[in-house]
This record gives structure tokens, sequence and C-alpha cells, in this order.
């Protein structure tokens, strides 16, 4: 079956209105609202995860509203319907905003299945690739590394270019078996390139219930089954020093994790920052300047910087 989908770009005024006109009035048999200030507001709102406001298709300047019809019901006269009901509102003294609208027919199908269309093998470097659970791939190279991974539970789905720079990062800096802590783990995606590249010991941490699940899942997809896993935040309850510390999270979250980076460190150790907005590198590296610690290299993808951090040899 399909559905007739209408579209209104319009403003944050009529969406009540709208939304009970399509349901009472023209039985609609779904709405939906798409807010650009949801959008603004996810990254902060929602256990830090970050939102490229660049990334998102199709971005309403305020507010997107969506009615389904069955596909059998007149699709002009529900046009027409929708721009008098605007006009109406816009006669209240209301903002309707663009006011444009526009219909498409759309397969009423598992939307599971639709977004796995979007989810593709992600070819990141010579020795690694990471692999949707349901595609299949050959490397190009016999020993380049798969990550398998079911992205539907929580961050970390290796298509954001923050998680990329700190795989980058991992890769260059496991020149040897090192012991591991990868903080915020989210889907467990960096905790398991970590094991992949040859880590001694993987430890991930994540202050939400999801991650954890998600993480076990995901390293079990990978037959990693000695993942550590501890939900807590930052490192203050971590036990042990390592030789790598991996955190890719917002910078506001990188600041209070600065001051703890020194006493969870081996001799030696590295560490592997990214999350970072550029407009935020410059309080990074004052923090990191602050705590003995130098910048070995910046990677940049978009907005977004990657670091590989060392102490600073004379302390
Ligand atoms: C941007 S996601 C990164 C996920 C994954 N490591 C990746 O690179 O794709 C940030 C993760 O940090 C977690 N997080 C946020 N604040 C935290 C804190 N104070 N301590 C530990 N984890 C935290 C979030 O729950 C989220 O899973």
């Amino acid at each position: 079956m399909k559905l007739l989908a209408i579209n209104i770009e319009t403003s944050y005024d009529v969406e009540d209105a709208l939304s009970y006109y399509a349901t009472e009035d023209l039985h609609a048999l779904g709405t939906e609202e798409r807010r650009r200030s949801d959008f603004e507001q996810a990254g902060w709102l929602h256990d830090s995860t970050i939102v490229d406001m660049d990334d998102i298709p199709n971005l309403p300047k305020e507010l997107e509203f969506i009615a389904y019809f069955d596909e059998e019901q007149d699709k002009d006269n529900l046009v027409k319907k929708f721009q008098a009901k605007l006009d109406e509102l816009a006669g209240y003294g209301l903002s309707t905003g663009e006011g444009t609208i526009k219909t498409s027919y759309i397969a009423d199908q598992d939307w599971n299945t639709v977004w796995q269309k979007y989810y593709h093998v992600i070819n990141l470097s010579r020795h690694l690739a990471i692999v949707p659970e349901w595609e299949d791939y050959t490397p190009a190279f016999p020993d380049q590394e798969i990550i398998k991974l079911d992205p539907g539970l929580a961050f970390g789905t290796g298509n954001h270019q923050t998680t990329q720079l700190a795989m980058l990062g991992i890769e260059r800096a496991m020149v040897k078996p090192l012991s591991v802590v990868d903080v915020g783990t989210g889907s467990g995606i960096l905790a398991i390139a970590a094991y992949k590249l040859g880590a001694k010991s993987v430890l991930g941490t994540d202050i939400s219930d999801e991650s954890m699940t998600a993480a076990k899942e995901n390293a079990g997809l990978n037959g990693f089954y000695d993942l550590a896993l501890q939900k807590t935040s930052l490192l203050a309850d971590v036990d042990g020093k390592f030789d790598l510390i991996v955190a890719n999270i917002l910078a506001e979250i990188l600041l209070d994790l600065i001051p703890q980076l020194d006493s969870h460190l081996n001799d030696d150790g590295q560490v592997i920052f990214s999350g970072i907005d550029y407009l935020q590198l410059p309080k990074i590296e004052a923090a990191l300047d602050q705590n003995g610690f130098k910048i070995d290299l910046k990677m940049k993808g978009g907005r977004w910087i990657g670091l590989a951090i060392s102490r600073k040899e004379d302390e």
C-alpha cells in the first residue's frame, strides 16, 4: 500500500491548529511535525550527542508539517483544503511561514528497513571498514579489519565525522598492543575498532544504559567477548591506568575530563579526543596546556576537530 503525504513548510504558530484540522476534519491516517528547534536542541538535551545541522536533509526553516492519507484520497482537493486553512489562520494574525504545500506518494513500509537503505559500508582506511550487519563486504586487502555494526541502538554508526576522526587517531596510535579506555563508548564502535586493531585490553564507559546494551551486543557481533564495560561518568570512578585514552564527546565535557587524564594514563601514554567543534578548540588547547599535555596532531573533518595528545616531555 502507498500513502499520500502532504508536506507543508510553515511556522510553529499554526502547528496545533494544522494537526487538529488534519486529524479531526480531514481524517488523516497520521501526522508528523519536524521542528527546526528540536534538531537544534537535540545535541544538548540528550546525552551530549553531536548533531551537525549541515548533515540534516531537508531541515525546515521553522516547521515542516506532514499529514498522511490513503493513496485513494483526492490529492488536489486536500491541497486546496490545507491552503484554505492556512489562509484562514493567517487571517487570525497567525504566522504561517512559507506556507508551501507539496505532495508525494510513499510506500507504507517498515521504517527499520527504510533507514537501512541509507546505511552502507564505510571504507574508512587501509585497515578498517565499518559494515552494517545486513551487508556483505569483501575487503580490498585481506587484512583489512571489518567492524560489524547494528547501529540502531546508540550513537556511533561510524557515519559521523567525529567517530571517523577518532578511529583514524586510534589506528595511528596502535603501533603495538595497547590497553585502551573508550570514554563515552556509545555503540561501542571505537572500542571495537581498538580491539580489531590489536589492543591488549579495552574498557568502554558511558553514562547511558542504552550504550551499555548496544556496546555489548555490537562487541558480540564482532566476536569481541572480552570488552569490559562500566556505566560511569568520565574517569573519576574508573580504576587503573591505560596506554590509550579515547573520548569522542562534546568539548564542554572534554573540559571536565582533561584534569582526570594524568592519573589514568601510563608513562608514554596517548590520548585521542574528537567531537570538538572548531570554535571550541582554543578552550581545549588551553586546558590541555594547563594540565601538562601537548597536541601532537590535529585532524579536521568539516567543522569537527580530532586531536592526538601526549604529556609534555619535560613534565
Ligand atoms: C558523540 S557520542 C560518541 C559515541 C562513540 N564513541 C562514537 O565515537 O561514535 C558521545 C557518547 O558519550 C556519552 N557521554 C556523555 N557524557 C558522558 C560522561 N560524562 N561520561 C561518559 N560518557 C558520556 C554519551 O552517552 C554518548 O554515548
